[in-house]
C-alpha cells in the first residue's frame, strides 16, 4: 500500500538491469516509468523493450519526479549530475563512479544546490545497513572479495596476460584499494565502491577480485571489524541472463528502493 503520492520516473538505462526493473514495475500504479534515457543509437532497442514508452537521450526537463540510473558509470555525469542540480532527486546503480577523483563531492554538490538527495542502492551487496551502522562506533577494518566466473570478466583488464577461456583454477585477477577496484572494473566492481563507501573509504578498502572457473554464480564476501565486533558474510548470487557481470539482486536491490520511496511500512 502506498501513503506518498505517485512517482513519474526517468530510467536511465535500459540493458539487463532496466528491462527487469522495468518488468517488475509494470502496473504499479505508485511508480509510473514515463520516459527511459539511452544513448542515442539504443533508442531503437529501447523502444522495443517498451513500446509506446517515451525514449530519449536526455532525461525530460519537466513531468519526472525521480531519476533511476541503471546504466554505467558515464551516465552519472551525464544524467544524474542535472537532474539533481534542478531538483530532481535520483536513485544510483553504478556507484562505482564516485570512485573517480572529487566525483562523491560533485555529486553531493549537485544535490546540495537542487536541494534534494542522490541516493545510492546496495546492488548485489547485503549487509551495507550494518556496516554503515557499525561505522559510527569505528571500523578497524574492512575486506572484500569479489568472485565470478571467467566470463563475467571478459571485457576487463582481467584479459590482459592471460586467457580467461583457459583458467582451470581460481585466479586472483586484481589485489588494491576499493578505488582502484571500481576504477578499473567499472562493471563488476561497483559493490567494492559501496562496501567501502559504507564502511572504511574507498582507499582503505581492501579488494581481492577472482576468476573462478569452477562457480557459476557472483560470490561476494565481506569481512569487517571494529568496535561494533566482527561479521562475515557470503552471497552467492544469480548473474541475469542478459549480462553475467550483473547479479539479479541488483535489479530486486533497485525496485526495493523504488517501493521504500513510496511506502507507508518501508523496510
Ligand atoms: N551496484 C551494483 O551492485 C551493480 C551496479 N551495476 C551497474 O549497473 C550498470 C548497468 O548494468 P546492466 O544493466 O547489467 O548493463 P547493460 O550493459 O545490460 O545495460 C546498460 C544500459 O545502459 C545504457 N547506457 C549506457 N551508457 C549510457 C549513458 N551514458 N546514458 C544512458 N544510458 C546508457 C545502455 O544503452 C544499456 O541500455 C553497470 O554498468 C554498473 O555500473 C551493475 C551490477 C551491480
Ligand atoms: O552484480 C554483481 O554481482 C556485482 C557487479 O557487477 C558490480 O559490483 O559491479
Amino acid at each position: 500500500m502506498s501513503a506518498l503520492p505517485a512517482l513519474r520516473i526517468a530510467l536511465v538505462g535500459c540493458g539487463a538491469i532496466g528491462t527487469s526493473v522495468l518488468e517488475l514495475l509494470k502496473g504499479d500504479a505508485a511508480l509510473e516509468v514515463v520516459a527511459i534515457v539511452v544513448p542515442a543509437e539504443g533508442v531503437a532497442a529501447a523502444q522495443k523493450v517498451a513500446p509506446g514508452m517515451r525514449v530519449a537521450s536526455s532525461v525530460p526537463a519537466d513531468g519526472i519526479d525521480l531519476v533511476v540510473e541503471t546504466a554505467g558509470h558515464a551516465a552519472i555525469e551525464e544524467h544524474v549530475l542535472p537532474a539533481l542540480a534542478r531538483g530532481t532527486p535520483c536513485v544510483v546503480a553504478s556507484v562505482g563512479a564516485l570512485s573517480a577523483a572529487g566525483f562523491a563531492e560533485k555529486l553531493e554538490a549537485a544535490a546540495i544546490a537542487g536541494k534534494t538527495q542522490v541516493q545510492l542502492i546496495p546492488g548485489a551487496i547485503g549487509a551495507i545497513d550494518a556496516l554503515a551502522a557499525a561505522r559510527i562506533g569505528g571500523l578497524d577494518s574492512v575486506r572484500y572479495t569479489g568472485r565470478k566466473p571467467p566470463q563475467a570478466w571478459k571485457g576487463t583488464p582481467a584479459e590482459q596476460g592471460r586467457d580467461l577461456d583457459a583458467l582451470v583454477q581460481p585466479t586472483v585477477i586484481f589485489e588494491g584499494s576499493a578505488r582502484e577496484a571500481a576504477l578499473l572494473y567499472p562493471k563488476n566492481a561497483n559493490v567494492a565502491a559501496t562496501v567501502s563507501l559504507a564502511g572504511l573509504g574507498l582507499d582503505r578498502t581492501q579488494v581481492r577480485l577472482i576468476a573462478d572457473p569452477a562457480t557459476t554464480e557472483n560470490v561476494h564476501t565481506v569481512e569487517a571489524e571494529g568496535a561494533f565486533g566482527s561479521f562475515e558474510l557470503t552471497m552467492r548470487n544469480k548473474p541475469l541472463a542478459a549480462n553475467p557481470k550483473t547479479s539479479a539482486l541488483t535489479v530486486y536491490s533497485a525496485v526495493r528502493a523504488l517501493r521504500n520511496r513510496v511506502a507507508a511500512l518501508a523496510i
